[in-house]
């Protein structure tokens, strides 16, 4: 895998200001890489993530970001059809992408009809094509290159479906892989894996609840950890910008910033 950037820790007092952090900073960044290259390449994941993008929804954003122009991946998914209540897909459009004018087309959601490991091959076959038809860039490492990666984490340091237990997380070969058994309901996921993942130019990482505190000071009080969480491998390409409330960095020193 190349060798990541910076990594950045920005703490606010609450989920709203955290909301409105974000919002500010995805809007510049998409109107940065849009003027650059013209279009821009966002990963979601799914949990509480979808509902701290809202303020992106509303004014002045809604009208200013350059939405025509985005393209929208999944960093991981449910295999369970679109309009079921666990699938991250619902999640995004319900909360995030039925608010703002992205094309349908733009969204590349998986197609669900199979098992998981053959719905993880079909995400990565399109990933592949976009490649191929240059719509998404490889990395020097050969991996492909997305402009920002939108993460939430679990409270075990998961990250997508990389569950710390569990050999995806160590997958260095494949784009996309699958999970028959998650420890977290509903068992067959698909996920993007770390080489993937932190090819990516820039990394949000929001977490804004208490019960993820403890993988918060973990990885940044480098807190060695058996085997060490998923969440503190994050790196990507140029930034990994972590965006926490009080709840969220309540485990690390008064004031953190780094
Ligand atoms: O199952 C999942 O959980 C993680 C963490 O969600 P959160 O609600 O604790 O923020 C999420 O990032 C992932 O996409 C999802 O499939």
């Amino acid at each position: 895998m190349a060798k990541g950037g910076a990594k950045h820790c920005t703490v606010l007092p609450t989920e709203e200001d955290v909301a409105v952090n974000l919002a500010r900073w995805v809007a510049d960044l998409s109107a940065k890489t849009i003027s650059e290259k013209g279009y821009f390449s966002v990963v979601l994941s799914g949990g509480t993530l979808i509902n701290t993008l809202r303020k992106l929804t509303e004014s002045p954003y809604k009208e200013s970001v350059n939405w025509w122009r985005w393209l929208v991946f999944w960093a991981d998914e449910r295999v369970v059809p679109l309009d079921y209540p666990y699938s991250n897909y619902l999640l995004a459009w319900n909360g995030f992408l039925s608010k703002v004018p992205i094309p349908k087309t733009s969204t590349y959601h998986i197609n669900y009809n199979a098992s998981a490991e053959h719905v993880a091959k079909n995400y990565e076959t399109l990933l592949r094509e976009l490649v191929e038809d240059k719509f998404l860039p490889l990395s020097p490492t050969g991996f492909p290159q997305f402009d920002l990666m939108l993460l939430g984490i679990g409270p075990d340091g998961t990250v997508g479906s990389l569950f710390p237990y569990r050999p995806q997380r160590y997958d260095v070969t494949d784009w996309v892989t699958s999970i028959a058994d998650s420890p977290e309901k509903p068992p067959k996921r698909i996920t993007l894996t770390f080489p993937v993942i932190n090819s990516a130019t820039d990394i949000a990482v929001v977490v804004t609840d208490k019960e993820d505190a403890e993988a918060v000071a973990i990885t940044w009080e480098h807190i060695p950890v058996t085997p060490t969480l998923p969440c503190s491998e994050l790196q990507a390409q140029r930034f990994t910008t972590w965006f926490l409330n009080h709840d969220a960095a309540s485990k690390l020193p008064p004031n953190y910033e780094k």
